[in-house]
């Protein structure tokens, strides 16, 4: 791999990834769309221009034109007081809309609300806020609407807030069910790792992906609203004499149907025809805004940034370094447990300014933990069990989470292995880097949008000012690679964590990332501690290595003698394990056995059981590391594991 100028990639020109196909507003010019929309506008106008569409006074009666039939004078005839239906169908239109509107609204503003904050936060505020949901759904809901009315009043005010408080449930139980989903996603943790603040998160980033479910939701919950209000309007408990009702209207209708029969019918119909309206509408837009279909339909495919983390548009003031010796990270004896099993044993890690530091190991070694740890954010379940975690001579373990927020984005920045899943599938590019730059910056939206177009031009993105505008499934994954390290370097970090960052991507794009990062490192004279299985991209960019295993690190140094003269019998397996070009058909030799879980840490060196050199004296004690290496024939013995390699081999 050559460290040359980074090219945009040529398998997707322009970086352009094809969005997956789902329907188009286009679906809306289906007669199935067609005419409950058009219905549901023309009871809108109706609603609005009531007063000035209505041929009558809805309230005044004629006593003598009393139960007359359509007519000329009447279209639709009149009702027992003589009052036209036409104009009280009209005016009822207004109080249809006002009323499902109404109580929607306030089931949607309650419901969302809680069903983030109990998604979000979890724990007993989830338990309490579904320990609630199951009782006001154990009830019928025109039963609770009545029962709340007894407390609140008669009158529709009262009767659509009961409404709206049943419909918070169900809202509250759709968007709680996609925060669950939706926390666990890397672009959240991304935005964690901006620093950004949990309301911030809660409602931009995680909210939009709530809407398409709200929207079809809340169309269902219009229609039947509008039949609550009805059947309580029905029943004497909703609207009163100073508004038109159709349930009330069809209340009357009951009473005079032998003298008139056509009474009843002008009301059903447009309860029975708005109700089928918002239904079919909502069976529009599900097919348009739900997975399987839809904009939130998780096209995540090819987005990569919002991720990273970065902040202040000038290089953060670093503390005095003291005792560090010029190091910008000092981890020493850092521990980290969950429950009893330690996960990270005694870690120590030293970064300079300008370095880039290699820690590989197998999968399940505590690369990922290692890297959270020094975020501070641990997995649920996880803590600092000991150890000291100081970046450029301050202590971060112990910090309070809102000084640690100040540190991500804006000390340290994160890129992750998945560009894909690491950007808001839900915003554009734009949004997501203006975003990341004003996480620690005042600066104003003018400015911040200015400088994400420097940013994306630093990164290689072809076009950047037209590109802001795409979302993140427009881009190919190396061009979202490339976004991503963009959004963690918008707030210019001194130290830049990549966790696997080329992991995902093809192999032709890997070799352009990693040369990106090699001269933004270059550029930007950063520190960077590079996570990677492949020590080939170790011998490629980094200038120290730290090799870790089950826990600990078992060997740390230049990348040159380590990779040439490994001392522990792991790294000297490990570079046996890498596939070499020129090695033909050769089978490829691996690591007898796995690493073990967390839990089941062996005794003494953690490597015996797995390693070809042990000694029995290997099982008895725990290993220190020494000199750079945690074996103790290497201690004893300076020879080196046999698996001396050259490092253009390694590469
Ligand atoms: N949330 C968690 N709770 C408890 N143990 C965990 C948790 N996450 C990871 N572990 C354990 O911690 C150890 C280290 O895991 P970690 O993900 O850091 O490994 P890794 O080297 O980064 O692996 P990979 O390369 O696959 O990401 C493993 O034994 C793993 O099972």
């Amino acid at each position: 791999m050559s460290a040359t100028t980074p090219t945009p990639e040529a398998l997707a020109p322009d970086g352009e990834a094809r969005a997956p196909r789902r329907p188009g507003w286009h679906a809306f010019m289906r007669p199935l769309a067609l005419v409950p929309a058009g219905f549901l506008l023309l009871l809108l106008l109706c609603a609005l221009f009531a007063p000035a569409i209505a041929p009558h006074d809805p309230f005044l009666p004629s006593i003598k034109n009393r139960l007359a039939p359509p007519g000329p004078v009447y279209w639709l005839g009149t009702d027992d007081l003589g009052r036209d239906m036409l104009s009280r169908l009209i005016f009822g239109a207004r109080t249809a809309l006002v009323a499902s509107f109404q109580s929607v609204s306030i089931g949607l503003v309650l419901g969302v609300s809680i069903g983030l904050l109990a998604g979000y936060v979890g724990g007993w505020v989830d338990r309490a806020a579904m320990r609630f949901a199951d009782v006001m759904q154990s009830i019928p809901a025109v039963l609770l609407a009545l029962a709340l009315i007894g407390v609140l009043g008669k009158g529709l005010g009262n009767a659509m807030l009961a409404v709206g408080l049943i419909f918070s449930v169900s809202f509250m139980r759709i968007t709680r069910a996609v925060v669950l989903a939706e926390r666990e996603q890397l672009y959240v943790d991304a935005a964690r790792v901006l620093g950004l603040p949990p309301l911030h998160i809660m409602v931009r980033q995680i909210l939009p992906n709530v809407a398409g479910p709200l929207v079809v939701q809340a169309s269902i919950a219009l229609g039947t609203a509008l039949l609550i209000e009805a059947m309580l309007s029905f029943l004497g408990v909703g609207a009163d004499s100073t508004q038109v009702s159709w349930g009330a209207m069809l209340e009357t209708a009951r009473q005079f149907q032998s003298e008139q029969p056509l009474l009843p019918v002008m009301p059903g119909l447009a309860i029975t025809l708005t109700v089928l309206s918002y239904n079919l509408l909502g069976d529009v837009l599900r097919e348009r805004l739900l997975p399987g279909g839809g904009p939130v339909a998780r096209v995540r495919a090819g987005a990569a940034a919002a991720s990273a983390a970065a902040a202040a548009a000038v290089p953060s003031p670093v503390q005095p370094e003291g005792a560090d010796g010029g190091a910008l990270l000092q981890v020493r004896g850092l521990t980290v447990m969950a429950g009893e099993s330690e996960l990270l044993s005694g870690v120590d890690l030293q970064l300079r300014r300008g370095e880039v530091l290699g820690l590989v190991g197998e999968s399940g070694c505590g690369k990922s933990m290692t890297a959270s740890a020094l975020m501070g954010l641990l997995p649920p379940g996880a803590r600092i069990g000991a150890g000291s975690v100081r970046l450029g001579g301050q202590e971060l373990v112990g910090l309070p989470e809102d000084a640690m927020r100040q540190i991500r984005g804006k000390r340290i920045g994160m890129i992750f292995q998945d560009p894909n899943a690491a950007l808001s599938p839900v915003h554009t590019i734009g949004t997501q880097l203006v975003d990341a730059v004003r996480a620690h910056t005042k600066v104003s939206r003018r400015e911040a949008l200015a400088r994400a177009v420097e940013l994306l031009e630093l990164v290689g993105v072809p076009d950047a000012a037209r590109r802001m505008n795409d979302y993140p499934h427009q881009f190919s994954g190396g061009m979202a690679q490339r976004v991503v390290i963009a959004g963690a370097l918008a707030c210019k970090p001194e130290l830049l964590i990549a966790d696997e960052p080329t992991t995902a991507l093809d192999v032709t794009i890997q070799a352009q990332v990693l040369d990106l990062l090699t001269e933004l490192r270059e550029k930007l004279g950063m520190s960077v501690l590079l996570i990677t299985h492949d020590l080939g991209v170790v011998a490629d960019l980094c200038d120290r290595v730290a090799v870790m295993y089950a826990g600990q690190i078992v060997e740390t140094g230049g990348v040159e003698e380590t990779l040439t003269t490994p001392r522990h019998p792991y790294t000297a397996a490990l570079l046996q394990a890498m596939p070499r070009g020129q090695s033909g058909l050769r089978s490829l030799a691996t690591i007898a056995g796995r690493v073990p879980p967390a839990w089941a840490w062996p005794r003494g060196c953690r490597f015996h059981p797995r390693c070809p050199r042990a000694l029995p004296a290997c099982a008895d004690a725990s290993v220190p590391l020494e000199h750079g290496v945690r074996c103790i024939r290497a201690q004893g013995d300076p020879a080196p594991a046999p698996a001396s390699t050259s490092l253009e081999t390694a590469r």
